[in-house]
């Protein structure tokens, strides 16, 4: 049955798409001029307006038709009851606990988990305090000034992002740096200028056996007990983990671990302690606003009806153009200098979530799934690659995010309008190229000598999002990341893929670590499966040693 209704739904699309194929965004916008104001949607804060997409009201309903086939509501609803949705590994998927305010019981096997997330949080709110007050002291007697995040992939990144766009919001007396890579310039880079006697890492990894933070932390440790010696570790080192065991095997005191728990995905995390070293720079009032924004998406996706859902909507949207129009990939395109990872965020959370080519099922996926998602804060993307959104011969889907307040402002010198009001205007008025163009009568008109007039034509009927929110607060950063993180869970659905395991970084990983002799051994050991390997590192060999 489900099966069927999902067929006949993607039948209707796939007529709808044939039909829209030969349509302009201005004759949609031309026959229903009131398209502009209602075929938009509001959701906490959040005025998102997706009239510029290439979708007529009744392609808008096959979409919701597609979704209720999809069975939306009911998977939605065991997502947030703790049902074991992560199938190949047999998890409940329940990021969307560690948001609940505490009175908001969830019962796991008896366990008010509730209970438990507020008690981490409880934890984190204490030590964060002291660490902000001075009152944690280093090995030496010094006040903490330094906290270094020692995590990779959603143990950094969710952290990395957050702390970067509510920089405004971050203490003073507290800098916060972030070291994901095993290339030692990371480690360096970070540790560069900071003095052991007032640095704290926090070492940030869901297992505990990640390869790349695990060297760096036992270089970071290095670094701090040399100067300041092994009974040093207890002061300066605290551990983000759900793996008790390997961060005392570490040498980290469980005493001073946060704990979270298998059922928070890695690229789900920065809402559990994950997110230590954001709630030190940004403090526990501030981190707990940041949940508040979550929860408030939380709810309104639970609650709000299909159409004026706003992940139900955009996630449905994400489908129509990854499976029907068979495009690759999106634009991330922050109005905001401070949500400068925001794509690089987003990438994790898309890619790894949907980039996936089976179904729950194990049979192949017929029909292409997670698009790729790529970008840059604007106006910076402008002066790049803007012109291939614009001329190009792809189809990029854009997602435009601005906020009508900036932090802080400054006059523009020989304009009347400020900095941010010049901000605003370019993504105004990239939202309004990329659907509308510029026809080549147009052109003409202008005067533009014939020959250049073809090169000149802006064609337009590119289609664009615009998700525009008051202020870049925490928690409208909290709504924004979760409008995204829903709309992943809505793709992966009617996709009917698994969007929470992550198989296919797995391989990369063990390889690398047979590889590793080939680079150590004093003898090349020469037993390699394909020739291009073999050469590769036969030519890292003689040209290390020949430098
Ligand atoms: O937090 P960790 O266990 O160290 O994992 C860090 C990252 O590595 C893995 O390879 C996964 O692909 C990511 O989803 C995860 O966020």
């Amino acid at each position: 049955m489900y099966r069927s209704a999902i067929n006949a739904a993607w039948t209707d699309l796939s007529i709808e798409h044939k039909e829209l194929s030969s349509r302009h965004l201005r004759e949609l916008f031309a026959e229903d001029p009131a398209r502009g104001n209602e075929l938009t949607l509001t959701a906490g804060d959040l005025y998102i307006d997706y009239s510029k997409n290439l979708v007529t009201r009744d392609t808008l309903e096959l979409l919701m038709a597609l979704g209720r086939a999809a069975a939306l509501d009911e998977r939605r609803d065991e997502m947030f009851a703790g049902g074991h949705i992560n199938s190949t590994e047999d998890r409940a998927v329940l990021h969307t606990a560690l948001r609940r305010p505490p009175e908001d019981e969830l019962s796991i096997d008896g366990q008010n988990i509730t209970n438990d997330v507020h008690d981490v949080l409880g934890r984190m709110g204490d030590f964060t305090d002291r660490l902000r007050s001075g009152s944690w002291r280093g090995a030496s007697g010094e006040r903490i000034t330094a906290v270094v995040n020692i995590g990779i992939g959603g143990s950094d990144l969710g952290p990395a992002m957050v702390h970067r766009a509510l920089r405004t919001y971050s203490a003073e007396s507290l800098e916060v740096r972030f070291v994901s890579n095993v290339d030692p310039a990371d480690l360096t880079a970070a540790l560069h200028g900071l003095d052991p006697a007032r640095t704290l890492f926090v070492v940030a990894s869901k297992t505990f056996t990640t390869l790349e933070t695990l060297s760096n932390a036992a270089c970071a440790r290095r670094w701090l007990t040399e100067s300041l010696g092994e009974q040093a570790v207890a002061q300066h080192f605290v551990a983000v983990s759900t793996n008790t065991e390997e961060v005392a095997a570490f040498g980290i005191d469980p005493v001073n671990m946060f704990g979270f728990w298998e059922w928070v995905g890695g690229r789900y995390s920065v809402c559990s302690s994950i997110g230590l070293a954001v709630m030190a720079a940004i403090g526990k009032e501030r981190f707990a606003e940041f949940l508040a924004g979550f929860h408030l998406m939380d709810t309104h996706f639970q609650t709000a009806p299909m159409e004026q859902n706003a992940p139900v909507v955009l996630g449905l949207l994400n489908v129509w153009y990854a499976s029907f129009f068979g495009a690759q990939t999106r634009a991330i395109l922050p109005y905001a200098q401070d949500l400068a990872r925001l794509p690089a965020y987003l990438q994790q959370l898309a890619m790894e979530s949907n980039g996936k080519s089976v179904q729950l099922d194990g049979e192949p996926v017929l029909v292409p799934t997670g698009a790729i998602l790529w970008g840059e804060p604007g106006t910076n993307g402008q002066h790049a690659f803007h012109q291939l959104l614009h001329q190009g011969t792809t189809l990029v889907p854009a997602d435009l995010i601005g906020f009508a307040r900036p932090a802080v402002d400054l006059p523009a010198i020989g304009s009347p309008a400020t900095m941010h009001e010049i901000l605003l205007s370019n993504l105004l008025a990239q939202s309004q190229v990329l659907a509308f163009g510029r026809t080549a009568e147009e052109i003409e008109a202008e005067g533009t000598s014939r020959d250049v007039v073809a090169h000149k034509i802006m064609p337009g009927n590119r289609p664009s999002t615009t998700i525009l929110a008051p202020m870049l607060t925490p928690s409208v950063l909290g709504q924004l990341i979760a409008l995204y993180e829903h709309q992943v869970f809505v793709e992966g659905c009617v996709w009917g893929i698994n969007s929470f395991d992550q198989w296919g970084v797995e391989l990369g990983k063990t390889q690398a670590l047979a590889l590793q002799p080939a680079l150590t051994a004093a003898e090349d050991p020469a037993d390699y499966v394909d020739s291009s390997t073999e050469a590769l590192v036969s030519w890292i060999r003689s040209t290390r040693t020949s430098v």
